[in-house]
């Protein structure tokens, strides 16, 4: 049985702050082409892998990995809310088989998710719950953060599981490329911000809500005037790190510590871990093979903003 992959980079500033109207339509197209492909292939299940923006985890217990067996997400920035079609059995079963295959991953049977899950399946598939969709959270934002090495075993186990369904799955990844936008940080917080990090944040009053979003859009608006004003993108890491996935040389990435990265990209490119397990997990249903590739720095996104789409080869 053929499987599906599709990483994505996602923004939260998408519709916000916008890029020039000919960017935007490139990006649209290529959208537009990944959400016929995941039509055409037609998935009994996805499994996605992403991150989380002090949005439903939070410092109260921090996990590294996470795997949702009920999930909604909240709508940050405008994005869709509601609940997730979550397999609850499939989800627990995957969880189970995961700790069982040396991964200490944590489950949440109430697992609040916010842009990095919800973007993805409005752009593929147009709602949150039109499929079967297993939640898998990374944490890419709160230091201590889990290792490449960490994120690969984790897919190659999610993978040995899904291997043994008789069933046509869609991996997907989201997050990344090089970027630094405004997320706090509990190490320099005062003492309110560290209280929502600390798990308060977790419900949000609308007014501190739109001060955080308004935030973010400021800090696009001054990025794009001002590429100095944040860390910069980094496009020859994205094609590297995109290059390095496309030829199944995932355990090159192993020894890339997380503080290096942090330097090198910017500290919010850990989201790219997504993509390291979604290609992990892949990697271990069969030979693959990439179909299409897509990169492109925009600073009004905060994103080295980039896409891949990979199918095992039919057995
Ligand atoms: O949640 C936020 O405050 C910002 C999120 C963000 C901004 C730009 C690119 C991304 O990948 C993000 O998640
Ligand atoms: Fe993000």
């Amino acid at each position: 049985m053929t499987t599906m992959l599709h990483c994505m980079s996602h923004s939260p500033l998408v519709g916000h702050v916008d890029p020039e109207p000919a960017v935007l339509a490139e990006v649209e197209q290529m959208i537009a082409a990944a959400r016929a492909a995941v039509a055409e292939f037609d998935p009994d299940l996805v499994v996605l892998f992403a991150p989380d923006h002090y949005n439903g985890f939070f410092y109260d217990l921090m996990p590294s990995f996470c795997i949702g067996t009920e999930a909604y997400a909240i709508g940050d920035f405008g994005t869709m809310a509601g609940d997730l079609q979550v397999p609850q059995a499939l989800a627990e079963a995957l969880a189970a088989a995961v700790l069982e295959d040396g991964v200490d991953a944590a489950v949440s049977y109430r697992m609040q998710l916010d842009h990095g899950f919800a973007q993805p399946l409005e752009e593929l598939f147009g709602g949150l719950d039109t499929k079967p969709v297993i939640p898998i959270f990374i944490n890419s934002v709160a230091t201590p953060l889990p290792s490449f090495q960490r994120a690969r075993l984790l897919g190659e186990a999610v993978g040995r599981f899904l291997k043994g369904l008789n069933q046509k799955v869609l991996i997907l990844g989201s997050g990344g490329l090089s970027h630094q936008p405004p997320v706090p940080e509990l190490a320099t917080a005062n003492e309110h911000l560290q209280d929502r990090l600390k798990g308060s944040g977790r419900h949000l009053p609308a007014e501190e809500r739109e001060a955080r979003t308004q935030r973010v859009i400021q800090a696009a608006r001054r990025f794009v005037e001002d590429q100095t004003s944040l860390h910069p993108l980094h496009p020859q890491w994205d094609e590297f790190f995109m290059t390095q996935l496309a030829e199944n040389r995932l355990q090159e990435l192993d020894g890339m510590k997380n503080a290096e990265l942090s330097v090198l990209a910017g500290k919010s490119t850990h989201e790219v871990k997504a993509w390291v397990s979604a290609f992990a997990a892949l990697s271990v249903m069969g030979e693959f093979k990439v179909t299409a590739r897509y990169y492109r720095p925009i600073p009004e996104w905060i994103a080295g903003f980039g896409a891949l789409t990979a199918y095992t080869e039919e057995a």
